[in-house]
């Protein structure tokens, strides 16, 4: 693994990172942000995963995150939202919901995406162990957030993984792949036809059997012009009130789907994991 960018933020360090991943098979970029705190010790740790088109400079330039997370001592890992390079195919027709930068946190099962197509186990098994190998972090206290496609992942993930994580949250997630466009789209080429195995990487689905019931915040701007096709925080909303899911979904007016609605509440979720890493 090499690092690429160090840049002085907030008084800590914002760090980019290339390397080989096997569980991908191509090369992979991913940023880590390390508070001043790094510097004597091990820090928790926020795991961010962002939407369709993102890569991991999104949220790195644009939600104005290092500021709070050098406040509250947490380092925030940013990976990448698909496997990259020339032979991983993308889209046939070149769209931006499918393909590159659309991985959707799933382990593709069908041909042509199932050779590099495992965002999955790239963010819940090889990309901890690479930022254990190279940052001061403490994995015992680690917590997870995304946005939209990336809500969709740290929601899966944190309930796919019981233990592993001390608080969820998310701005604007796709709340039930089952029920939307981009789900359909996505998880019908990754996993195949069988709706069942769709519903393992459905939140709405995995909230109504969990046994584990961590803190969650989600926040959703009522202006986005994805909420009612794509997104559907009502469905989460449902699926926490019948399974006794601590979920608080706060609705926020006039906020739409960008990194604008992002900065403007990335510190009340990063107050939030401090609380509970
Ligand atoms: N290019 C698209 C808009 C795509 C978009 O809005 N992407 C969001 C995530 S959407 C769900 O996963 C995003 O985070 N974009 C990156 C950014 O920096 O804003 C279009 O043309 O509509």
């Amino acid at each position: 693994m090499e690092k690429i960018a160090e840049n002085r933020c907030f008084g800590g360090r914002q760090l980019r990172y290339q390397h080989r991943s096997a569980v991908l098979d191509c090369d992979m970029t991913f940023s880590v942000y390390l508070p001043p705190q790094a510097a004597q010790g091990k820090v928790p740790v926020l795991y961010w995963l962002s939407g369709l088109t993102c890569t991991d400079e999104n949220f790195v330039t644009k939600a104005g995150a290092q500021r709070y997370a050098a406040e509250h001592g947490i380092a925030v890992v940013a990976p990448d939202t698909s496997p990259r390079g020339g032979d991983v195919p993308d889209d046939p027709q070149g769209a931006w919901d499918f393909g590159l930068g659309a991985g959707f946190y799933v382990n593709a099962t069908e041909d042509p995406w199932a050779k590099h197509y495992h965002m999955y186990d790239y963010v819940v098994s090889e990309l901890p162990s690479l930022v254990a190998d190279a940052c001061p972090v403490d994995a015992s206290r680690t917590a997870i957030s995304g946005h939209s496609m990336g809500g969709h992942g740290a929601f899966t993930i944190a309930l796919k993984n019981p233990g592993r994580f001390r608080s969820v949250s998310a701005f604007s997630p796709i709340c039930s792949p089952l029920a939307c466009p981009w789900g359909e789209k996505a998880l019908g080429n990754y996993l195949g036809d069988d709706r069942d195995a769709w519903a393992a990487h459905d939140s709405c689905a995995l909230m109504r059997t969990a046994e584990e019931k961590l803190p969650a915040l989600v926040d959703q701007g009522d202006a986005d012009n994805f909420l009612q096709e794509q997104l559907k925080p009502q469905l989460l909303a449902q699926a926490a009130s019948s399974a006794g899911y601590p979920l608080e979904l706060r609705m926020q007016p006039g906020y739409d789907h960008s990194y604008f609605f992002i900065a403007s509440f990335i510190g009340d979720h990063i107050a939030f994991h401090a609380a509970h890493l």
